[in-house]
């Protein structure tokens, strides 16, 4: 079967080593690391916005013959920046996600974020954790085949972390899948697979269980997980 993304050779000068990367559909992928490892390179050359692939297709499709609407369908791309200079309503920048106009899929967005309170009010007056949900709305609204978001539960309460994992794994059919930067470690288990960025190149990837016991893993982070939780590597 077609995997949603296939990535050949994608690199960015200085910050992304050559890197392959096969996403079939179904996997909801956690991509982690240290600061500065490559996570949003790697997110951002899977958008098309940086750097250069021998081969980038999400759904077999090219993503550079795209036209504009199309790759909106194909992916979407949530920055780890939530600044919004725009004074627009919540309601219109969830349908700015969207190719043609339809009210009805923003209503659906709305309830689901739980932002019916917050429609009418300008995006840029909310708080970072509002704004947060607001742009997740919008990534989601085409249900496009892959997303990438970069550090959606940053920001976020916790109430609103754990729903929004939940909200991303019901995203997620046979036909799609997810590529999901974070930096919290207790919330590796709700993902299907983890690759972990180190120095700009891919060092691990594998399903959970197996890149957390992996002894690169504590390494690359400098923490290791004990009977108390997560602490620093001695
Ligand atoms: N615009 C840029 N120009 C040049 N180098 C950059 C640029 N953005 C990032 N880098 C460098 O590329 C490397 C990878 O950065 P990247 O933002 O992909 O890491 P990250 O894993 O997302 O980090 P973080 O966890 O801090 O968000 C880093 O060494 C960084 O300093």
């Amino acid at each position: 079967m077609t995997p949603v993304l296939r990535l050949v050779d994608a690199q960015i000068p200085g910050r992304l080593n050559r890197s392959d990367l096969d996403v079939p559909g179904g996997e909801f992928v956690g991509v982690i690391g240290p600061n500065g490892g490559g996570k949003t390179s790697l997110l951002r050359v899977v958008a098309g916005i940086d750097g250069s692939a021998r081969t980038l297709e999400i759904a077999g499709e090219k993503l550079s013959a795209a036209p504009p609407a199309r790759k909106s369908q194909l992916l979407s791309y949530l920055p780890a920046s939530r600044d919004v200079p725009w004074p627009i309503s919540v309601r219109d920048t969830i349908a700015l996600g969207l190719t043609a106009p339809d009210y009805g899929r923003v209503a659906d967005l709305l309830g689901l974020l739980d932002l019916d309170g917050l429609a009418a009010r300008p995006v840029n007056q909310l708080s970072t954790g509002e704004r947060s949900r607001v742009l997740l709305a919008r990534a989601l609204a085409t249900r496009p085949r892959l997303l990438l978001l970069d550090e959606p539960l940053s920001n976020l309460e916790p109430y609103w972390a754990l729903r929004t994992l939940d909200v991303l794994a019901e995203q997620i059919t046979s036909e799609t899948a997810a590529l999901v930067a974070l930096h919290d470690l207790h919330q590796l288990d709700r993902f299907s697979r983890i690759i972990v960025m180190d120095k700009g190149s891919v060092l691990l990837d594998g399903a959970p269980a197996e890149v957390i016991g992996d002894p690169g893993f504590s390494t690359c982070f400098r923490v290791e997980e004990g009977a108390a939780g997560w602490a620093i590597k001695r």
